[in-house]
């Protein structure tokens, strides 16, 4: 999907009209206001909205979510083979639910405690408003019998919402974050409201093994209800939780590496840095999972010692704008911007630079190029869900060339064993790890990318979807 689109204003869809609905904090699509003053669209930010994009332009049924303009209204719309519902947030909503309950308690909760996770009643009340209304807007537009796929931490309560709502509906959710220990979820004063409003769907999906039994501890400590394996028995009905690790669209992604085109950009972006022999890059939200401070240290040490070398190697960083009101998310773009600052002023000489920083989002084409241009890549996440940039890297070393640095706390770590795994807070061994990468042989990246790639073009995010909701028909 490119960041801009084709939408078209359609006919508003009859009530109860979609077998198949996906409901997500966003939309694939934001509402921006363009420089000249007019509505425009751009691509959401996110791995989530990469991955269940292909999957809905393939299907028949409906997209129901924010489309990230505060206190707008809008009608149900197509956009690029999709239909999409968007549902509204005031201004404070967006305040006390988006970046307050879900991004200031719930993603630095179930992110380790990063950051120091805040817990406010007004937030939580706001969590629960918003909750029942995206489950409102599911149960008018859902068939009979409709099979209905809640997205992510933002949206909890839904499941239970709408089975009450709607008991004939098949419930799935799938939760893109980590799920955390009991010891860390303990903390939250709303806890069995969120295991009761989860507990509504009929499956539950995580991305890894550990966070669905994670998940069942908690169920088992704060929920009345029976936990045999990975089914919960609750009054008459059942729940399975398990683990289905997302991926990507691979072919889509090869497709676009093989053309003429975007190789030919990826030349360009080695030929503007001035060809050097090295060029590592990291792609990531700006966020504090990313382990963003942690990598540029790792990299400044690096050039200090003179392990490494300004004219040989360039450090490409895409940090991309992410939850900009959110006083944790300004703290990191102050620190992360010194720092590069620091490094540049430090290293840089007349022809070269240590590390072209780049506060931007780029289309998927851009991306690609960058991966095709870049020998080594640094994922060096705190906490990631999955982490799908490590995959698309993957996907589009079709020469079985360049050297993927992955941090063991992604879930891509989980498929991806033959990445130079690392633990980030080591900084030692990440330096270690990146000098592997730089030197890598041909003939080891080969046989480490040859095996990666294997991974990812048997599991990509079409199986994935396949995979859950064939589970959640089956009933096993
Ligand atoms: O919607 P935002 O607040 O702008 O945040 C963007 C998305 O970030 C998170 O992505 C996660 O999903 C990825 C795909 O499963 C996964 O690879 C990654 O590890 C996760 O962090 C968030 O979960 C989404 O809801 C957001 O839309
Ligand atoms: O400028 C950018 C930066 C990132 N991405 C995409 O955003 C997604 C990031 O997903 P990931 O799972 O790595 O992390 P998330 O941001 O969801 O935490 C990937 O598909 C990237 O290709 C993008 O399209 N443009």
């Amino acid at each position: 999907m490119p960041a801009t689109g084709k939408t078209k204003k359609s006919t508003k869809k009859n009530a109860k009209e979609f077998d198949f609905i996906v409901v997500s904090n966003r939309l694939p699509v934001d509402r921006v206001r363009n420089a000249d003053g007019k509505d425009d669209w751009r691509r959401s930010p996110g791995g989530l909205v990469t991955a269940l994009g292909p999957v809905m332009a393939k299907s028949d049924g409906a997209w129901v979510g924010w489309h990230g303009a505060p206190g707008e209204k809008l009608d149900a719309f197509g956009h690029e083979n999709m239909k999409l519902i968007p549902v509204e947030l005031s201004a404070e909503e967006v305040e006390l639910y988006y970046e307050g309950f879900a991004n200031a308690t719930l993603w630095p909760l179930y992110h380790d405690v990063i950051a120091p996770p805040e817990f406010h009643r007004t937030w939580w009340e706001a969590y629960r408003t918003v909750n029942k209304r995206f489950a409102d807007a599911v149960a008018h537009s859902a068939a009979q019998g409709a099979i209905v796929w809640v997205q992510d931490y933002q949206l909890q309560l839904v499941p239970k919402y709408l089975r009450e709502a709607r008991p004939d509906l098949q419930i799935g959710f799938f939760n893109h974050i980590p799920f955390p220990p009991l010891e860390i979820y303990a903390q939250l004063p709303w806890r069995r409201a969120l295991l009761e409003g989860l507990l509504g769907a009929d499956l539950l999906g995580f991305q890894r093994p550990n966070d669905a039994s994670n998940f069942l501890r908690c169920v088992r400590r704060y929920v009345n209800a029976t936990v045999k394996q990975n089914q919960i028995t609750i009054g008459e009905r059942t729940v399975r939780a398990g683990a289905f690790p997302i991926s990507i669209d691979t072919a889509q992604i090869s497709a676009l590496a093989a053309t003429p085109e975007v190789q030919e950009r990826a030349k360009q972006i080695r030929r503007d840095l001035g060809n050097p022999k090295t060029v590592l890059l990291g792609v990531d939200r700006l966020d504090y999972t990313k382990g963003i401070r942690h990598r540029l240290k790792a990299f400044s040490e690096l050039l200090e010692e003179g392990r490494l070398n300004v004219g040989d190697v360039t450090l490409i960083q895409v940090a991309s704008p992410s939850r900009e009101r959110v006083e944790s998310y300004r703290m990191l773009r102050e620190e992360v911007e010194g720092t590069v600052g620091r490094i540049n002023g430090t290293f840089d000489t007349i022809q070269h630079t240590a590390v072209r920083y780049l506060h931007h989002s780029y289309p998927l084409a851009e991306m690609v190029a960058l991966y095709l241009a870049a020998d080594v890549m640094l994922v060096t996440a705190l906490r990631d869900g999955m982490n799908l940039v490590a995959k698309e890297y993957v996907a589009t070393r079709a020469n079985n060339d360049g050297a993927l640095v992955l941090s063991e706390f992604t879930g891509a770590a989980d498929q991806l064993r033959q990445a130079l795994l690392i633990n980030p807070h080591d900084i030692d061994g990440l330096k270690d790890s990146m000098m592997a990468a730089v030197e890598i042989s041909a003939s080891e990246s080969a046989r480490r990318m040859r095996l990666m790639r294997r991974q990812i073009l048997d599991h990509d995010v079409e199986r994935w979807s396949q995979e859950f909701l064939s589970s959640l028909r089956s009933k096993t």
